[in-house]
């Protein structure tokens, strides 16, 4: 399962070095990066006139090319530049543009707005002044444009070191890069579009790509396609939502190890009074059993440590979200048994007691590590990283999808996915995306019951 790759602006200097070395000069890059963006620009805004906004490095340079080439196609173009070119490709881009350059601080709006300020080498946030006329002047156009990245928002982390205004395209050059994915920044533009300049980017982080699910087999039974139990806890609300997300996750079979008398809520799910630790344990003795939840509603007192401990000694491979996180606590790069997939939202990775600081994809991809388990560090943006250092981010879920029982949704779909399967990086992604689809599908102000409604269509779409 991999998308398009995500490169840090490291990793997208050191591409362009190797393409450099292999025999395309840097401005024959420039100019594939204006054409690509050029071409975007036109499809969208024909001839509308157009204001390119050209900052002092490579990102202002391919603002020169585009504004010569949509020029040459008859588009009514006008450059700012903010001070002088200081590259050497930028520098010739200039000089190849063959109309007036304004001074940025003086520039009149324009139906089209081109933001080729800033892009990979930006060091710091923009002067206020700077940032307040970018915005103004994209608010006053109908289409606007952020060339590679928008101005000032930081490549490798998605923060925003000024503010920076609401874009209707970003144009990716040569590959993705963290903040194409990673919120605020992936926030800052309706459309994302990469442009392809030539560079060979190889990574191992991916942006989240759509799976290939399969059928079963014909000879395939309840048990072959993969036995889930989801442990019961005191709030059996989301231990229930959990488990009947499992049970419309592709999955054979799930049990429902109870810790009070209360059905599993679909006639399908096997309910097991687990109410005792030994009657827990002597549940998870099943050789069949090939993914556990725990967490959703299992507690936090005496009672719900005892099962979370009974649960990390079976020995089967484990889905942990919510109270199993909050009870692992500063322990939790240990007794994690293999194969396991991990589900915090940013509150429960800092009560994990990791203390990582940095971005997003690097502290995920670090826990992951130290804990040998998948790590889905959830969000706006869901960033799901193996101890092998494999990555796949997801941007663009649906903002309906903050509402209660729809984390205790994703743990049982994850945890089925893992039974099908066994592989828990490509479960927990098969997951993340059935859990995006099916909130595409569900609209507006669902509940997490109607995104469990909508599983088999978001199944059956990747079929
Ligand atoms: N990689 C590739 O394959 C290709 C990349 N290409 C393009 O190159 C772009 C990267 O270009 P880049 O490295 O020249 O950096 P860029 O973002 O233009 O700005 C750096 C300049 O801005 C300055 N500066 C920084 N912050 C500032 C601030 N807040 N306020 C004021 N100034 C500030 C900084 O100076 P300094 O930090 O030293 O003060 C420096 O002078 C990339 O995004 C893509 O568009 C394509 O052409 C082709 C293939
Ligand atoms: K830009």
């Amino acid at each position: 399962m991999s998308g398009l790759a995500i490169l840090t602006a490291a990793q997208m200097r050191a591409a362009e070095q190797a393409a450099i070395a292999s025999g395309i000069p840097e401005y024959e890059l420039m100019e594939r990066a204006g054409a690509a963006a050029a071409e975007i620009i036109w499809r969208a805004g024909a001839k509308r006139d157009l204001l390119v906004l050209c900052g002092p490095g490579n990102n202002g340079g391919d603002g020169f090319v585009i504004a010569r080439l949509l020029r040459a196609r008859g588009v009514p173009v006008r450059v700012a530049a903010l001070g002088e070119s200081r590259t050497e490709s930028s520098l010739k881009a200039r000089a190849a543009w063959n109309g007036p350059v304004e001074p940025f601080d003086q520039a009149a709006p324009a139906t089209q707005i081109v933001d080729a300020l800033f892009g990979t080498g930006l060091s710091r946030g923009l002067e206020d002044a700077v940032a307040d006329r970018l915005s103004s002047l994209t608010a006053q156009a109908s289409f606007s444009y952020a060339v590679d990245l928008p101005s000032g928002v930081d490549t490798d982390s998605g923060a925003l070191l000024s503010h920076a205004p609401l874009f209707g395209v970003c144009i990716a050059l040569g590959s993705l890069k963290p903040a194409h994915v990673l919120h605020p920044a992936a926030g800052l533009f309706r459309r994302l579009v990469c442009a392809d300049i030539g560079i060979v980017a190889s990574d191992q982080v991916h942006r989240l790509s759509t799976p290939h699910l399969t059928r079963p087999l014909t000879s395939d039974h309840k048990y072959s396609r993969g036995l889930v139990a989801v442990v019961g806890g005191s709030m059996a609300g989301a231990g229930r939502l959990a488990a009947r997300a499992a049970a419309r996750s592709g999955a054979g079979m799930v049990r429902y190890l109870a810790a009070a008398e209360a059905a599993a809520g679909l006639d399908a799910i096997v309910t097991v009074q687990a109410k005792t630790i030994s009657e827990l344990e002597s549940s998870l003795v099943d050789g069949r059993l090939a993914a556990v939840v725990a967490g959703p509603g299992l507690g936090s007192d005496e009672r719900a440590k005892e099962r979370l401990a009974a649960v990390l000694a079976c020995g089967h491979p484990l889905v942990l979200d919510a109270d199993a996180l909050t009870l692992l606590g500063s322990g939790a790069a240990e007794g994690i048994p293999p194969g396991s997939i991990l589900t915090p939202h940013e509150g429960e990775f800092a009560r994990l007691g990791f203390n990582l600081r940095g971005d997003k994809i690097s502290r995920a991809t670090e826990a992951a590590r130290r804990t040998d388990a998948v790590i889905v560090l959830k969000g706006a943006d869901s960033v799901v990283a193996a101890p092998d250092g494999r990555v796949a981010v997801s941007s663009g879920a649906s903002p309906w999808l903050s509402t209660a029982g729809t984390g205790d949704v994703l743990a049982g779909l994850a945890a089925g996915r893992l039974a099908v399967s066994g592989d828990p990086f490509s479960a927990a992604c098969e997951a993340v995306w059935l859990h995006g689809e099916a909130a595409r599908r569900a609209g507006e102000a669902f509940a997490a019951d109607d995104l469990i409604a909508e599983l088999p269509a978001a199944i059956a779409s990747r079929l």
